[in-house]
């Protein structure tokens, strides 16, 4: 009964919307179109009479020379994080800066959001614009022009207008930096890449997390923190007048993390990063230009300051590029044609009032990053705190350490071989980048258990060694003493004797 009832009603409907979309044909094809507006204009007016909803339009495409407008953009960027849960049928697509998939609503779809108890409902349409023989606008521009509609109700307009879109703007913006390819930048001669200024980019594509770093937990999660925090900090600096921006000194021995450190940083923040080689730079005002042309959201890094900036503002070549094997082909080919590549003359001072003041008129968040391996040889002037806020030692793998790359390499958390390794690291100092090498799963090494073992066998190895060197270096001291003994014995008996020949005398 209930479904003969229901044939029934559904065959009533069909035949009532076949009756209103005659009508609607018949009125589009024989009533003028000056009537038809007037009619139509007046229809809306009536429906919005009764109609307690606001309606709010993004174009595509606006202003006077149609530009796609970042408004559109960023709602677009907001609603595919809604969207793949919500919409029923969706358009993905790999951005133009992105490598992740982007999906987006599709047109004639709608979503329903809630702004602090507010319920909005967004919906995406497209209409066609007849093209008309002369036009202004850019040939880019598309004959379907696309849009979404916001609809609320009346009654909460002061909130929508003033706080939802402006938050609904910001978070588009934060989908769209997580979302984009991120790049690394340099400065240094013979780099590739497409350039921006005078920096060439690639594509910064570096795996490494805080989750993959080896070192104590809670030194990372402070670190962690600290970033977090600054990151968040736009009013705090704005209110304290200062540039937002926070300086990192990195320091420890080769291979223990300072590099890896950094590309966790950026994945962290989704920032792009820049890599300043300083012995490229050729001047103060070079040095002005680069600084001024990194964007926001960016991370500005300067590897081994020690070497790269001579305190008396002379050129001081890294030892690395003087090793010819090492040199930049760019700088060998100039130095033996006799080329005149000129002399640095950036200076210590130069870069610590660029990196002060320069950022206050730039706006957006930098950071900047020094490593070093000697510490003790930088010039305290440009350490102290608040030119580098957070001094972070990288150091020798610590149990903890270890831990966190067994996990990585060979993806356990427990063996019964750790406990020799917990007892041979209390002694021997490892860098990180030896003990990883040791985990490396080979073709050779081909299960968990012999990479262990192989690191215990390289920890015994260094403490042999360790051993060896202590008992050479005792010998040598001992050595040392004796003869300094012997030259005292030498020297007491030429004076006993030489006072002899004046009592002779
Ligand atoms: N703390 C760490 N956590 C995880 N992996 C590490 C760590 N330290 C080193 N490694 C491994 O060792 C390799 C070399 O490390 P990295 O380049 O980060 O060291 P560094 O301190 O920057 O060295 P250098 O001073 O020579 O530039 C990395 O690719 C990484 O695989």
């Amino acid at each position: 009964m209930k479904s003969l009832m229901r044939a029934k009603m559904l065959s009533k409907f069909g035949s009532t919307m076949a009756s209103i979309m005659f009508m609607y044909a018949m009125f589009q094809q024989f009533i003028p179109y000056t009537f038809r507006s007037k009619f139509e204009k007046f229809v809306h007016k009536f429906i919005g009479y009764f109609n307690p909803n606001i309606q709010i339009i993004f174009l595509e495409f606006a202003g006077e020379r149609l530009e796609r407008s970042k408004a559109y953009a960023l709602i677009q960027s907001y609603l595919s994080s809604y969207a793949s849960n919500q919409a029923r049928r969706l358009k993905a697509d790999v951005g133009k800066s992105s490598t992740s998939l982007v999906l987006s609503m599709d047109n004639h779809e709608e979503v329903p959001d809630e702004y602090e108890g507010v319920k909005l409902l967004w919906s995406a349409s497209k209409k066609h614009v007849k093209a008309t023989g002369f036009s202004i606008h850019p040939t880019s521009v598309p004959d379907e022009r696309r849009y979404y509609k916001l609809t609320f109700h009346k009654r909460y307009r002061e909130i929508v207008i003033n706080s939802y879109i402006k938050y609904v703007l910001e978070k588009g913006k934060e989908i769209a930096v997580q979302n984009r390819q991120r790049r690394l930048y340099t400065n240094s001669y013979g780099s590739y890449g497409p350039r921006k200024g005078n920096w060439s980019h690639v594509a910064f594509d570096h795996p490494a997390t805080f989750g993959t770093l080896a070192m104590e937990t809670q030194k990372k999660n402070e670190i962690i923190d600290d970033l977090l925090t600054f990151s968040k900090s736009k009013d705090y600096y704005a209110k304290i007048g200062k540039a937002w921006k926070r300086g990192y000194l990195l320091y420890g021995p080769p291979g223990t993390g300072k590099s890896t450190m950094i590309s966790a940083m950026a994945n962290l923040l989704h920032y792009d990063v820049y890599d300043l080689e300083l012995t490229a730079v050729t001047d103060n005002t070079e040095l002005r230009k680069l600084l001024i042309e990194t964007s926001s959201k960016s991370i500005i890094v300067i590897e081994d300051i020690d070497c790269s900036l001579d305190l008396t503002g002379q050129r001081k070549k890294k030892k690395k590029k003087e090793n010819d094997e090492e040199m930049d082909p760019m700088l060998k080919r100039a130095k033996e044609e006799g080329s005149s590549i000129k002399e640095s003359k950036v200076t210590l001072s130069g870069l610590l009032n660029f990196i002060d003041g320069i950022w206050s008129a730039c706006g957006g968040e930098r950071i900047i990053v020094f490593t070093t391996n000697h510490v003790a040889q930088l010039d305290p002037a440009l350490i102290r705190r608040g030119r580098m806020d957070k001094h972070i030692e990288l150091s020798y793998c610590s149990f903890e350490g270890f831990k966190v790359l067994a996990k990585n390499y060979l993806d356990i958390d427990s063996h019964q071989l750790f406990e020799v390794i917990e007892e041979l690291l209390g002694h021997i100092q490892m860098t990180p980048a030896d003990v990883a090498e040791n985990l490396m799963l080979t073709t050779i090494t081909r299960n968990a258990e012999t990479c262990l073992e192989n690191l215990i066998q390289a920890l015994k190895n260094a403490m042999e060694e360790k051993k060896l060197k202590a008992e050479e270096e005792a010998k040598a001291v001992e050595l040392k003493k004796l003869k300094a003994d012997k030259m005292q014995k030498t020297s007491k008996a030429e004076e006993k004797a030489s006072q002899e020949e004046v009592k002779d005398d």
